[in-house]
């Protein structure tokens, strides 16, 4: 089918969209391990495994500066947050379980939207 035209009513109405997942995002109990950067100095190999990291403060920051062109580019960076999680931390840990409640919670959430 034709693609939608993007008006700049669409890119607004994303950007909305974008601010209120983030917030529900930052509200979550289980948000804790994401909310700010990885300090690799706490947490050793972290900086080696994890190419690019990524937590909810810097989507926010990036949000703010208007660097995600739509719904779509932000959607990548926050399932980057929960792949690097993936990747980093066993399932069976508290990070780990964290991570794969939450990305459950933003699936449900972002697909309500479409
Ligand atoms: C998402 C993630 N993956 C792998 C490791 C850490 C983290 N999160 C950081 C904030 C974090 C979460 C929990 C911590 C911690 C740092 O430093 C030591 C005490 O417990």
């Amino acid at each position: 089918c034709a693609k939608k035209a993007k008006t700049p009513k669409d890119s607004n109405n994303d950007l909305a969209a974008c601010r209120m997942l983030l917030s529900e995002l930052e509200a979550h109990q289980d948000a804790w391990p994401f909310l700010s950067p990885v300090r690799h100095k706490s947490v050793p190999g972290y900086r080696k495994v994890i190419k690019k990291p990524m937590d909810f403060s810097t989507i926010k920051e990036k949000l703010t500066n208007n660097l995600y062109l739509n719904l779509e580019t932000f959607i990548i960076d926050v399932n980057l947050v929960f792949d690097n999680c993936q990747k980093f931390n066993e399932d069976d840990s508290e990070i780990g379980r964290a991570g794969h409640r939450m990305r459950r919670f933003f699936d449900k959430r972002w697909t309500e939207l479409l």
